[in-house]
């Protein structure tokens, strides 16, 4: 079985992401797959990204910044768009590889993908998850640990679905307004119930 794991900017998904795979599930999350390829430094990507943005983009080793990236696109949707537009063809083709190579080899994997519902990702997975907590618990949690000010919280959210839509879509919920002892404990009793189907 592969599940799509969503939710809100901060809400938890990685948390849930490690503990799937304490549990001897494949994981895979999206942002970091798009992290990769911008270390990987393929010329021709990093052209495409300095060919509408410049040098700005780009740290002094002459990699990505993407905190200088994220400042454009999540302050302009055209640029968002953009960006999405050179992203998205190799995001697509490596969550297709990763997920084959599971279902080839009969593993479970969670794949967290922020944009599931916004990018219309439904069909690849075989049941989906949403994660949800309070918005003053995401921000708490985003501006404490992560160091993202409240602006930069909302630019990102208004490029979003609202947490609540997502969890009206989803086949499965977990909320995670307290500990990661009680987010660990729904996380087993969803995997019993996915055993039992
Ligand atoms: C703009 C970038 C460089 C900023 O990097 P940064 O390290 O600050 O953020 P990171 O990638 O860890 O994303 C953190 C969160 O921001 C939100 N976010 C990221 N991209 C988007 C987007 N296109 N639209 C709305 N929210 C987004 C998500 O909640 C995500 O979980 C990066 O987010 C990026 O490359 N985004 C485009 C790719 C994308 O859409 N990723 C989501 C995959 S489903
Ligand atoms: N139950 C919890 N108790 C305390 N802190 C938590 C809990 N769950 C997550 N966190 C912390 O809150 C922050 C956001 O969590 P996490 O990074 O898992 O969210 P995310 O949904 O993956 O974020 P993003 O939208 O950036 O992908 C992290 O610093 C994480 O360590």
């Amino acid at each position: 079985m592969i599940l799509g794991i969503t939710g809100a900017f901060g809400c938890g998904k990685s948390a849930v992401l490690s503990h799937f795979a304490a549990r001897g599930w494949q994981t895979a999350d999206a942002d970091q797959l798009c992290h990769e390829f911008y270390q990987e430094r393929d010329p021709s990507f990093l052209s495409a990204l300095t060919g509408r943005w410049g040098k700005q983009v780009l740290d002094a080793t002459g990699g990505v910044n993407r905190r200088a990236l994220g400042k454009i696109v999540f302050s302009d949707p055209g640029e968002l768009a953009e960006l999405t537009r050179l992203i998205y063809p190799r995001l697509g083709e490596k969550l297709r590889t990763l997920t084959g190579s599971w279902k080839e080899r009969e593993l479970n994997g969670a794949v967290e993908v922020p944009l599931l519902y916004e990018e219309r990702y439904e069909s690849w997975f075989d049941a989906t998850v949403a994660v949800w907590a309070a918005k003053e618990v995401r921000h708490a949690r985003l501006t404490a640990a992560r160091g993202f000010t409240a602006a930069e919280i909302r630019q990102r959210e208004d490029r979003q679905l609202a947490s609540d839509v997502k969890l009206e879509r989803a086949d499965y919920a977990l909320i995670n307004n307290s500990s990661r002892e009680e987010l660990e404990r729904q996380i087993d009793l969803l995997i019993s119930q996915l055993q039992l189907r």
